[in-house]
C-alpha cells in the first residue's frame, strides 16, 4: 500500500479572513495537508502566533522592520524552522516555490496580481480568492493558466458555486454545454432596502456590516456598494469564458443560493449551503474529492424562505460601471478596479461619503482612455495612472 505525502500549501494573505478560513480547513486535515508558507503585509504578531502554531518552512512580511523584528521573536522562543524574508519581491519568490503544490492567494487587491500570477506561472493548484488579480490582467491570466498548466480553482463563493455546477469539463466556450446563462447571486447587502437620498449618511462600521458573511473590509464595503457583483461578473467572464450578456445577476438576501448555472433544456442547476467559506475552500483543496470542511449541514426548515429580486442600478451604479468596463475591454477593468480601491479607502477613512465611491469611479473611467491590454507593464501602468486620477478626483472635492 501507498501513503501519498501530504500536500504542501502557501496561504497568501494569511492573516486575513479567507487566510484564517484556510488554516481552520487545513487545521481538520493533517494528514492530507501541510502548511508550507504564510504572508502577511503588517499583521506581524498574527504572522508571528501562525508560524509558532503551524512551523512554515517560510513567512513573509511587508516590511524589512518587520521581519527583522518576527526573526527576533521567532529566535526567542526558540523557533528556527520558518524562514523570514519581507517584501514584494520575495512575495512573488515564495509563490512560485516549487516546493509547494498548492496557493491560496488571498491578499485582497491589486497587491495580489503579481504573487498570484507567479503561483500560476510556476504550474500551481491556485485557488483564487483574489477576485482583483483576474479582474485586472483577465486575458493574460487566463493565458498564463492555460500556458503553464497551473489548475485553478475559484474559491469566489458564486464562483465556486458555478464551478460545482458545470460539467466537470468546461473549457471552451459555454454553448457547447449547452450552458445558456450563468445566474450570480448577489446578497444586496446591508442598504439593499434604504432609499437613494439615505445613503449619503452611511458610516463605514454600517458598509461593513455584512448581512450575512463575515469578510475583511474592502470586500464588504464593495458588497454594500455592489461593486463586489461588478468585480464577479468580470470575474465570471473570465473564468468560464462567458459574455457579460451570458451573466444574469439575481439578488437574493438570505445568501444560501450561491449561484446558479441556467441550462438550454430549462434546467437550472444551484450550488446551496451555509454562507460560510470553509465550504469553497475545502471543495478547492481537496477537488476533485470532498472533505470535511466544518461548516454545519444546511438545515433547511431554519432557512425556510429563498427570495429573489432584481439588482437597482440605479441607488447601486458600481454594477452598471463594472458592466461597462468590461464591455470598454482592455485596460477598462484595471482601472474600475484600481479608482474603487483607491476610493474604498477614502471611504474608510472617513474622506469620501459612500455615494462618492461610485461618483469616483466613474469620472475616473471617465478621464482615462482604454488600452489594450497586452502586457503586465500596460495594466501596472494605466493601475498606476488611475489611483493617481482617482486621487486627484477626491482632493478636487474636498478642496
Ligand atoms: N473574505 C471573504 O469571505 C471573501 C474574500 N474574497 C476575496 O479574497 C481576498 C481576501 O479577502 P479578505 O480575506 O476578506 O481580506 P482581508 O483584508 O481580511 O485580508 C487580506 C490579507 O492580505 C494581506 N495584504 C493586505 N495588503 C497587502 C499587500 N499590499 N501586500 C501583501 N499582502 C497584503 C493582509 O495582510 P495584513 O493582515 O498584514 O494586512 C491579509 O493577510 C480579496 O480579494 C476578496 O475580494 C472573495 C470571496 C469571499
Ligand atoms: C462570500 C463571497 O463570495 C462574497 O463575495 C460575498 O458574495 C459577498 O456578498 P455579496 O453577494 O453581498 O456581494
Ligand atoms: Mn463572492
Amino acid at each position: 500500500m501507498t501513503v501519498s505525502s501530504p500536500l504542501k500549501v502557501s496561504v497568501l494573505g494569511a492573516t486575513g479572513s479567507i487566510g484564517r478560513s484556510t488554516l481552520d480547513v487545513l487545521a481538520r486535515h493533517p494528514e492530507r495537508y501541510r502548511l508550507h508558507a504564510v504572508t502577511a503585509q503588517r499583521s506581524r504578531e498574527a504572522l508571528r502566533d501562525l508560524c509558532l502554531a503551524w512551523s512554515p518552512a517560510r513567512a513573509v512580511i511587508g516590511s524589512a522592520a518587520d521581519a527583522e523584528w518576527l526573526r527576533a521573536e521567532l529566535g526567542a522562543a526558540g523557533h528556527v524552522a520558518t524562514e523570514v524574508s519581507s517584501g514584494e519581491q520575495a512575495l512573488i519568490e515564495v509563490a512560485g516555490d516549487p516546493d509547494a503544490d498548492v496557493v491560496m492567494a488571498a491578499i485582497v487587491g491589486a497587491a495580489g496580481l503579481l504573487p498570484t500570477l507567479a503561483a500560476v506561472e510556476a504550474g500551481k493548484r491556485v485557488l483564487l480568492a483574489n477576485k482583483e488579480a483576474l479582474v485586472m490582467s483577465g486575458s493574460l491570466f487566463m493565458q498564463a493558466v492555460a500556458r503553464a498548466g497551473a489548475t485553478l480553482l475559484p474559491i469566489d463563493s458564486e464562483h465556486n458555486a458555478i464551478y460545482q455546477c458545470l460539467p466537470m469539463q468546461h473549457r471552451g466556450g459555454l454553448e457547447r454545454l449547452g450552458v445558456s446563462r450563468l445566474l450570480l447571486t448577489a446578497s444586496g447587502g446591508p442598504f439593499r432596502e434604504w432609499a437613494s437620498a439615505d445613503l449619503a449618511e452611511v458610516t463605514p462600521a454600517q458598509a461593513c456590516a455584512h448581512p450575512n458573511w463575515s469578510m475583511g473590509q474592502k470586500i464588504s464595503v464593495d458588497s454594500a456598494t455592489l461593486m463586489n457583483k461588478g468585480l464577479e461578473l468580470i470575474e465570471a467572464c473570465w473564468l468560464f469564458d462567458a459574455t457579460p450578456a451570458q451573466v444574469e445577476v439575481v439578488v437574493h438576501p438570505q445568501s444560501i443560493v450561491h449561484s446558479m448555472v441556467g441550462y438550454s433544456d430549462g434546467s437550472v442547476l444551484a450550488q446551496l449551503g451555509n454562507p460560510d467559506m470553509r465550504t469553497p475552500i475545502a471543495y478547492g483543496l481537496a477537488w476533485p474529492e470532498r472533505i470535511d470542511a466544518g461548516v454545519a449541514a444546511l438545515d433547511l426548515f431554519t432557512v425556510g424562505r429563498l427570495d429573489f429580486e432584481p439588482p437597482d442600478e440605479q441607488r447601486f451604479p458600481c454594477l452598471r460601471l463594472a458592466r461597462q468596463a468590461m464591455a470598454a475591454g482592455g485596460t477598462a477593468p484595471a482601472v474600475l478596479n484600481a479608482a474603487n480601491e483607491v476610493a474604498v479607502q477614502a471611504f474608510l477613512a472617513g474622506r469620501l461619503s459612500f455615494p462618492g465611491i461610485a461618483r469616483v469611479v466613474a469620472a475616473t473611467l471617465e478621464a482615462l482612455e482604454v488600452h489594450a491590454a497586452d502586457s503586465l507593464d500596460v495594466i501596472m501602468c494605466e493601475d498606476a495612472r488611475a489611483r493617481r486620477t482617482a486621487e486627484a478626483l477626491l482632493q478636487q472635492r474636498s478642496g
